[in-house]
């Protein structure tokens, strides 16, 4: 470790702060606020007057860890009421922060999780499958009210009953915030039900129930993720040895000279997905007024678009020994490293210290409710007819340029990006069945090197989203979807899932067509053809 490396407590260590440009003036600044001890404090000043009301009210994520504890015995009680009944399948229904943080844990442990995060038809039907009888559902959703994870409680409830299985409600884990619209549902089903901490928002909430529910049921010894962040948590209030101050100081500091992306990339030394977490806490924090940090997901350290001129270069990973070499095959401007539950709690400090480095309130989601309203409309409503302008193969080609080939309509595409702006590919399909998908991100920024984000829809919805709406206006759009060969309904509602899902796709077209962003559509008329025809387009060139 050098002086520009910060370690903290459990072994958590930021290297490389201090030399992103602007870090060294922002840390100082930081410091002479007494931005750290206020934050532990949970002054909900610290971002200005506007956000003050929500601050308020958001804050309690900084030692959640510590209420959490009473979770530890009940939920080591209820996983063995649970296996005794022969229920040892989890299924974890939830978007956003309601998923992803118990998506990281259980992959970075080895433990098997069944986590359904989508609306394609195809994910849910094959969950709907995989062994019912030992089947038991998480439902977590903080508001209570999100169309996706309600219509996963249903089609479960439909699937339990037509299956003649037993004593149903007890076959459901609710977490929710007190009084939701999800816990009359849950007592009325008779569901186990977990309230959550309404003092901390749904991408602050991995030591929460939210994280930590799933987790301990799926077989995760959580205590240990609670000692963790219990041990970080003493390096939180100081000025010096806080890596969590260093790395929000430099994410701040970079994002305003120009590195506003943000490349997340595992060093291999044992975390797992980190960065899918990271990038909805980062994105939806920050991507708002016009501002904003983009978070890109790399898959290795030597992918496309884990450096570049506009890149903050951020490799994550387990501890690292005081001679080890950072970032697992790149050289990275930042290298966060140790124990998962310590990584948590400094991400999310980090996240809330740059958020007033670049002056924004880093609590609200302010235009996600955008392509809800939209995709509602178009449930009510339907879709507005449109023909493709060509169909290419498997690939039927939306678009409003002059391409008529797959390949020219997307250098189109990129090409209609700012100087310094990104491509995000939106891919509405199933994740673990069209996994293949995802090589259509290397292949654009290899092709282009500009910054090129992946999401599978509808769950980028509640992550980047937000980012692609309120923040810098400079991205270009690839949204992909896929034709629907196997639909199934949504109980005791007037739709399917492949109607839900085109529904979000259409939402989110028209939200982005309505700030004039470049956005091109790809249908696919046969799923697993379209996306090797797509890939083998791209890589070619
Ligand atoms: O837990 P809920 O209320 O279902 O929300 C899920 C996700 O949706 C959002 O509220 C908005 O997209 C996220 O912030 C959140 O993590």
């Amino acid at each position: 470790m050098n002086q520009l490396d910060i370690e903290g407590a459990a072994g958590l260590s930021v290297r490389g702060a201090r030399q992103v440009p602007g870090a060294t003036q922002a840390y100082d600044k930081l410091v002479s606020d007494g931005v750290a001890a206020k934050l532990l404090d949970k002054d909900p000043t610290l971002w200005g007057p506007a956000a003050e009301a929500e601050s308020k009210i958001r804050l309690g994520w900084v030692d959640t860890h510590r209420r959490s504890r009473e979770l530890v015995p009940r939920l080591a009680e209820l996983r063995k009421e649970l296996t005794a009944r022969g229920l040892d399948h989890v299924v974890l229904a939830g978007m956003g922060g309601s998923s992803l943080a118990p998506e990281v844990i259980t992959a970075t442990l080895g433990v098997a999780l069944t986590i359904l995060d989508t609306t394609d038809p195809h994910q849910i039907r094959r969950a709907l499958g995989d062994r019912l009888s030992r089947t038991v559902v998480v439902v977590a959703s903080k508001s209570g009210s999100t169309v996706e994870t309600d219509s996963h409680r249903r089609a479960y409830l439909t699937a339990f009953e037509d299956a003649g299985l037993d004593n149903i409600g007890g076959r459901f884990v609710v977490i929710t915030d007190p009084g939701s619209p999800f816990e009359g549902t849950a007592r009325e089903m008779g569901a186990h039900v977990v309230l959550a901490d309404p003092e901390v928002g749904g991408r602050y909430s991995a030591l929460t129930a939210f994280g930590l529910v799933p987790s301990a049921l799926a077989g995760v010894n959580i205590a240990e993720l609670l000692d963790q962040a219990e041990e970080f948590y003493a390096s939180l209030g100081g000025d010096t040895g806080n890596p969590a101050l260093a790395l929000g100081a430099a994410l701040g500091a970079a994002a305003l000279s120009g590195r506003d992306k943000v490349a997340l990339i595992s060093d291999g030394t044992g975390i797992t997905g980190l960065g899918d977490w990271a990038e909805q806490l980062i994105a939806e924090s920050t991507g708002k007024d016009g501002r904003g940090i983009l978070p890109v997901v790399v898959e290795t350290p030597t992918s496309p678009g884990a450096i570049g001129s506009d890149v903050l270069t951020v490799t994550y990973g387990g501890s690292l020994g005081p001679d080890a070499v950072p970032g697992g095959g790149v050289t990275p401007h930042l290298a966060v490293n140790g124990p998962l539950g310590a990584q948590f709690l400094a991400w999310e400090f980090a996240t809330a210290i740059a958020g007033r480095v670049i002056g924004i309130n880093p609590f609200d989601q302010p235009n996600v409710a955008e392509s809800k309203e939209n995709t509602n409309r178009i449930l009510e409503n339907g879709l507005p007819s449109s023909q493709p302008s060509f169909t290419e193969g498997a690939i039927e080609v939306y678009t409003s340029g002059s391409a008529t080939t797959v390949f020219d309509a997307v250098h189109e595409l990129v090409t209609a990006a700012e100087p310094g702006g990104y491509v995000a590919v939106m891919a509405y399909l199933d994740r673990i069945g069209d996994a293949a998908a995802a090589d259509v991100r290397p292949a654009i920024a290899a092709q282009t090197g500009r910054s090129v984000t992946f999401g599978w829809g509808p769950r980028f919805l509640h992550s980047t989203g937000q980012y692609h709406k309120g923040g810098p206006q400079e991205g270009a759009f690839l949204q992909i979807t896929g034709v629907v060969t196997d639909d199934l309904p949504v109980p005791g509602r007037p739709f399917t899932f492949g109607e839900l899902i085109a529904a979000q796709a259409g939402g989110d077209r028209q939200a982005l067509s309505g700030r004039h962003r470049p956005l091109l559509h790809l249908h696919l008329t046969d799923r697993s053809a379209g996306i090797a025809q797509l890939v083998k387009a791209l890589q070619k060139g």
